[in-house]
This record gives structure tokens, sequence and C-alpha cells, in this order.
């Protein structure tokens, strides 16, 4: 089956597609930015381009109303050893290889273009920042997985995937989520959403439907997704059992479970451990679970008295998992819904079990990442990153922000940016975004934008923190084009340049507006990045 996505000039990321090869021989894709000169008032000069991270899988690339067909990837048979075995064996896969790629951003190629004659003034400033940079290599990444501290979700099923490396080492990631719920009217919508995170950056997203055509909605995002797909398989086991908690049942989620493994879903939240006993732990908590796969969970053992059957089940999940090589993101079902339970015995008991379960998935060569809150006042978001380091092994934290206050309500992508931006700067590997309609509404397309161009400033943010290669150079670039007032550079280094160039156009539009030397802020009398120019002139 194909996709029928059709590319939208309105998606388009700044720059234009530029190819790198992997040491597999493969084509990885990467924005370039190309920057224009330094105009002579200001001494003149080229400037380099520059590269990026390039998700979009080509809908960015094409012509307006194009149908985009997603490269197809050379997979192994299901049963292939997985990219932990591989790793582990000392076999460096086309997956690793395209990863490292992908995470270099051709930063080689840009360091050697700070050679060339113009760019001068560039290369004194920035050199000394590329001097110890050491690239990723397929073997590095090869050794992060073996040590299951980065993985790479990429099921045998889903051709369509582009590979990268989810890790505390490697860049921060951001998830994107998508999906119908009850309220939706047309599960279509879905796949506009997921375009719309794409073009913004999103390095996976999640179908998180809950409404009508389950199946539907998520056979149009695997076969149109470029990134790893990620699923909870509670949430169609609860429809499949007629939206009954109580009706729930192993046997129907590990039908589910191959369902999804075989269309192609890369990772998949599996809430196995939140125990019987733990849910105890939540009675005295100011807002109980807020966790939907937790929530059906505890509803489902408290009945019964019954433990946790993803729990007593879990090596059956992990044959499942071996089989497709399905990254298993063993779920928050405790995570705090507020401040108030932020850190609390509940959580911290779950975190516990994450990490059994995940050393149980080591030695089946299964590959992990581990869940995380929900809602935490700042001084306590560092001890969460820490304790999920201790206790599970140091495998890739991927949190939901965390939300630093309760009290954003329409704002909800900044208190959980600045939660997700300290908690990624402590080295959590991916950050779940979370749009202005939390605790709201379901978010539609312009709340994806806003989620996302909030969190990828969380990430990157975080990625000047954590010292990631390359990261704080974009930074410099366009505080260099900034000083020089080069507008259009300015628009295209920015996280979203379509806004950022409208912002600008509004009170200054027209040609002469884009090489002025003040912008409606201050105007041309009273700007002082001009007056600084003058500074040291004679
Ligand atoms: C786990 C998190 O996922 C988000 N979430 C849950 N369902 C959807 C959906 N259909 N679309 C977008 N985001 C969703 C909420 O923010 C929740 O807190
Ligand atoms: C970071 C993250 N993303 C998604 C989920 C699943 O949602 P839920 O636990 O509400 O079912 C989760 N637990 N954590
Ligand atoms: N806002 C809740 C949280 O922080 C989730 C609501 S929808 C499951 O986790
Ligand atoms: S976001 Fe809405 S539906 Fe989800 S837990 Fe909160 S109140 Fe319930
Ligand atoms: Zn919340």
């Amino acid at each position: 089956m194909h996709n029928h996505f059709h590319s939208n000039p309105d998606l388009r990321p700044a720059g234009e597609r530029f190819f790198v090869r992997s040491e597999a021989g493969e084509d990885v894709p990467l924005r370039r930015i190309r920057l224009s000169d330094t105009p002579e008032c200001f001494g003149g000069g080229r400037n380099p381009d520059f590269f990026m991270t390039d998700v979009t899988g080509g809908y960015g690339a094409a012509d307006a109303g194009e149908t985009v067909e997603l490269v197809r990837r050379e997979r192994p048979e299901p049963g292939s050893p997985t990219q932990l075995a591989a790793a582990r064996a000392g076999v460096v896969t086309p997956e690793m290889a395209y990863a490292a790629a992908r995470e270099n951003a051709n930063l080689e190629g840009f360091a050697a273009s700070l050679s060339e004659p113009g760019l001068e003034r560039v290369r004194d400033r920035l050199m000394p920042l590329l001097e110890r940079v050491e690239p990723w290599t397929g073997e590095r990444v090869r050794a992060r997985v073996a040590a299951r501290q980065a993985v790479i979700p990429a099921a045998f099923t889903h051709p369509e995937v582009e590979p990268t490396v989810i890790g505390r080492h490697f860049a921060t990631k951001v998830n994107a989520n998508v999906g119908t719920s009850a309220s939706s009217s047309d599960w279509r919508e879905e796949g506009r959403k997921m375009q719309e995170a794409l073009a913004r950056g999103a390095d996976t997203v999640m179908d998180l439907s809950t409404g009508r055509c389950i199946r539907e909605t998520r056979e149009m995002i695997l076969r149109g997704s470029p990134v790893p797909v990620g699923t909870v398989p509670l949430y169609e086991t609860l429809e499949r059992a007629g939206g009954d908690p109580l009706a729930l049942s192993w046997e129907i989620f590990r039908d589910v479970l191959e369902d999804q493994a075989r269309a192609g879903v890369d990772y998949m939240t599996i809430h196995a451990g939140l125990l019987l006993p733990h849910v105890e732990l939540t009675r005295s908590r100011l807002t109980g679970i807020v966790s939907r796969g937790g929530g059906m969970m505890a509803r489902w053992m408290k009945a019964f008295g019954r433990e946790n059957f993803l729990y007593e089940h879990f090596d059956e999940i992990l044959d499942i998992a071996a089989h497709y090589d399905l990254t298993l993101s063993l779920g928050d079902g405790l995570r705090s819904g507020s401040l108030y339970d932020g850190n609390d015995a509940a959580q911290f008991a779950e975190l516990r079990t994450l990490g059994e379960l995940n050393r149980r998935a080591g030695a089946r060569d299964v590959q992990v990442m581990i869940e995380g809150p929900g809602h935490i006042p700042m001084p306590g978001v560092e001890l969460n990153q820490l304790n999920e380091r201790e206790w599970c092994d140091d495998a890739p934290f991927y949190t939901l922000g965390p939300l630093v206050s309760d009290v954003g309500a329409g704002y909800d992508h900044i208190t959980a940016a600045i939660g997700g931006a300290m908690i990624a700067g402590a080295g959590t590997a991916m950050l779940c975004y979370v749009t202005p309609k939390e605790h709201l509404g379901l978010p539609d397309a312009n709340d994806v934008r806003e989620g996302m161009a909030a969190f990828r400033i969380a990430a990157h943010a975080a990625d000047i923190a954590r010292g990631v290669p390359g990261a704080i150079l974009r930074d410099h670039l366009m505080s260099m084009a900034r000083f020089e007032f080069r507008w259009p550079d300015q628009f295209a280094l920015a996280v979203d340049p379509a806004r950022a160039r409208a912002f600008h156009d509004e009170t200054l539009p027209g040609a002469a507006a884009q090489k002025a030397h003040f912008c409606s802020m201050c105007g041309p009398k009273f700007c002082p990045m001009k007056l600084a120019h003058e500074l040291f002139k004679d």
C-alpha cells in the first residue's frame, strides 16, 4: 500500500535537501542552509553553508501537490538479530551507519569549508569550537547500542523508516504525539498533523489514537512516516475489549502486540512496571493516576486483585519484541500528574520495577527506553533523571515534559519545555512534546506547530548544555546574521523560519526592509546594534 501524502510548500523547512553518504553506502538526507555574504559596510566576506537534520522524508523538497514516495529501505526478515544482538556481536549494521551520518550532520564538511577564501572572519570565531570534535562512526554508535545506552528503533517490518539513534550521548530527540480521540471527526487529519510535526523537526511520532479507525489511522501514519513510529498497544486492546477495562486480557493484548509489530510499529509503550502493590501508593495522591495505559491497568488489577498481566507475561512480550526488533518503551503508568505528586513513592516504586524489566529485556537482546514524567517542581527534576540512570542502568530516558508548574493551562507547551530543557540537560535522551492544548483538549495542527517549536528549542538548549558537537554553531551563525542585519539568514536559521519572516515583515514589509539596519522594535534612530558598529570604527 502506498501513502497518499502530497508535498505542501507551507510545510517546507528552511534550506534545501542535501545528501551525505553513510559508511554503508546509503544516502542520508540533511538540509543545507545557504547564508548570504556579509555586507561590505560590515567588512564583507562570505558565510558558510550550514547543515541540519532533515526528518521530512522528502515532503519538504518536492514540488507543490506532488505525491511523495518515501524511500523503502532494505530490511532484514523478522527473526533476524536485533540491533542490540548485532551490536553485541560486534556487527555495525547499516542502521548504525545511517544514524551516525545523520548525527554528524556533515560537521566535517562544514569545518572543511571554513578554510575556503572569504571565510576568515567566521573561521577565527568558530574553528576553536570544532577542533576537538570526534565524529560519530558506525562503530561508535554500535558501542553505545551494545552498552544499552542508546536505541535505534527500526522494526524489521517498517521499511520506510530512516534510522535515528536515541541516547544521552547523542543529540536530544523530540517525539510528537498525534492520533484521534472520540471527539475527532476526521482521522485523515492525523496525517496532516504528522506532516506538520515532521516539517517542524519531529524525530519520532507516536500514534496515540483512541477514536474510530485506529487501524486505518495507524496504517496511514506507518506508510507515510520516515521517522520511527510509536504506539501504546493497551489503547487498541481496550477498544477490542469493547471499552471496558475489566474486559482487558493478556490474550487480546498479545494479538494487538503481534498485529502492530507486523504492521511496522517501531516502538511501543508497555505499562508492565505498574504492579498491584504500587496502586495503593496512589491513594494519597492529589491527582491519582494520569497515564491512560496506567489508569486502565490499575483499574483491572484492583478489580480482580491480580497482578499486571503485562508483568506476568513479560517474557512473551520479549519474544515478540525480539522477533520484530520492536523497541520497548517501558511506560510510566504512575507518572505524576501534579507538582504535589512529583517524585513520590508510587512513581519511584514503578521506576525501580522498570529497571528490573530493562535488565530482563537486555538478556533477550531487546532494545529499551524508559518513560518518565510528568509534573515535577524544578528542584526535583534532576533527581528523577539521576534515579533513572542508576536504577535503569543508563537506558535512554524518554520523558513527557516534565511540566514545572500546574498553572500553565493554555501554555503548557512552555511549562513542559522548561522542565524538558532541564531534564534533557541532565541527560534525558528524548523529549515527548506537550502542546498548548494539554489538559484542555485534543491538539490540532496549529498546536502541533507550537508544541514542536517549544520542544525543538528545549532540545537545542539541552544539546548546548550537554556539549553536543556543533549545536552551538547554529546560534553563533544566527548571532552573526543578527549583528549584520542579514534578515533572510536569520529567518533560515530560526526554529520556525516562516514565523520569523512573517513577524518581521508584519511591520517592515518590502525588499528594502530585508537589508535595513534596524527593525520596528527600536527603529533606525534607536537601534543599539546599529550604533555598536560605529563604536570601534575610528
Ligand atoms: C501521553 C501524552 O500524550 C498526549 N496525547 C494523548 N493522546 C493524544 C492524541 N490523540 N494526540 C496528541 N497527543 C495525545 C497527552 O499529552 C498525554 O499526556
Ligand atoms: C513519554 C511518554 N509518552 C507516552 C506515554 C503513553 O501515554 P499513557 O501512559 O498516558 O498511556 C507515556 N507513558 N510516556
Ligand atoms: N496531563 C496528563 C499528564 O501529565 C496526561 C493527560 S491525558 C492522558 O500525564
Ligand atoms: S487530558 Fe483530559 S482526558 Fe486526559 S486525563 Fe486530563 S482530563 Fe482526562
Ligand atoms: Zn498533565
